[in-house]
């Protein structure tokens, strides 16, 4: 039995956070078949943080979702710690989002009707070692925001509330799908130094898929994806701040 509602030994002690062998997903059968993922060797150190580029339909958030525990492959192997995640049934899947990933779309999905700090306590009231929200949100920038609702708050700062609900529970990974794809450079450029912020201040590692090229400046290591496979990665010599990178 895998034992996911643990939380693993000390990630120090179970290096990689992830190893990903011959990862992959088909949808649909017969001629209808689409495969999402082909084959996807992949190892993530703990504490990284990672950028997936690629053009539409290569496969990132087939990746993404699977290594999240919101999908299921089709073959291969994908590690978090010692668990193998594509051994869990349900309910382990479960477990292991609830603990371990926080998860930001492009769309910030947040409560009309209530506060950024009671968003981000829906979560934290369901988890076992929470930050108080008003600590999230400060984390994201928005200690001035914290009794706003989502409708007094631009999209570049209820993005950033997302992420602090992400956060809240500490997870060990911030899994990001297209977090600017809605924003415009500037309230983008926001979001990103909220999740370098998270990435080096709470040493979670992140993943974030996007379109922008740019944004790869930022990253420890650039994977780009083509036709459901690895292409090619690079690891940058020196990772520029959010702030920098010029749309
Ligand atoms: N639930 C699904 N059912 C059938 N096909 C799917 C499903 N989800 C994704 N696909 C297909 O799998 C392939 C990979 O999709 P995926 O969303 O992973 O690509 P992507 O690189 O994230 O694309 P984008 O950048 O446009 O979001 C695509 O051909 C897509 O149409």
């Amino acid at each position: 039995m895998i034992q996911v509602g643990e939380r693993p030994a000390p990630l120090a002690d179970v290096p990689p956070l992830y190893r990903l062998e011959g990862l992959s997903k088909v949808y649909g059968v017969a001629s209808s078949a689409v495969h999402a993922l082909r084959g996807v060797d992949l190892v993530i150190a703990g504490g990284e943080l990672i950028v997936l580029l690629g053009p539409s339909g290569s496969g990132k958030s087939t990746l993404l979702n699977i290594i999240g525990g919101l999908d299921r492959a089709s073959g291969g192997h994908a590690w978090f710690g010692n668990v193998d995640l594509t051994e869990c049934d349900d309910d382990e899947l479960t477990e292991y989002r609830r603990r371990h990933v926080g998860f930001v779309f492009q769309f910030y999905n947040l409560i009309a009707s209530l506060t950024a700090r009671e968003n981000v306590s829906l979560i934290t009231e369901i988890s076992e070692d929470p930050m108080d929200p008003a600590e999230a949100l400060t984390l994201v920038g928005l200690e001035q925001r914290l009794d706003h609702f989502p409708a007094q708050l631009s999209g570049g700062e209820q993005q950033r509330v997302a992420i602090a609900r992400a956060i809240a529970k500490r997870p060990d990974v911030l899994l990001c799908d297209e977090p600017t794809g809605a924003l415009d450079s500037e309230t983008g450029t926001r979001v990103l130094a909220a999740i370098e912020t998270i990435n080096q201040e709470l040493s979670t590692t992140a993943l974030v898929i996007t379109h922008n090229a740019v944004i790869a400046g930022m990253a420890d290591e650039v994977i780009l994806f083509g036709d459901g496979r690895i292409a090619s990665s690079y690891r940058n010599t020196a990772r520029q701040s959010p702030l920098e990178l010029k749309w």
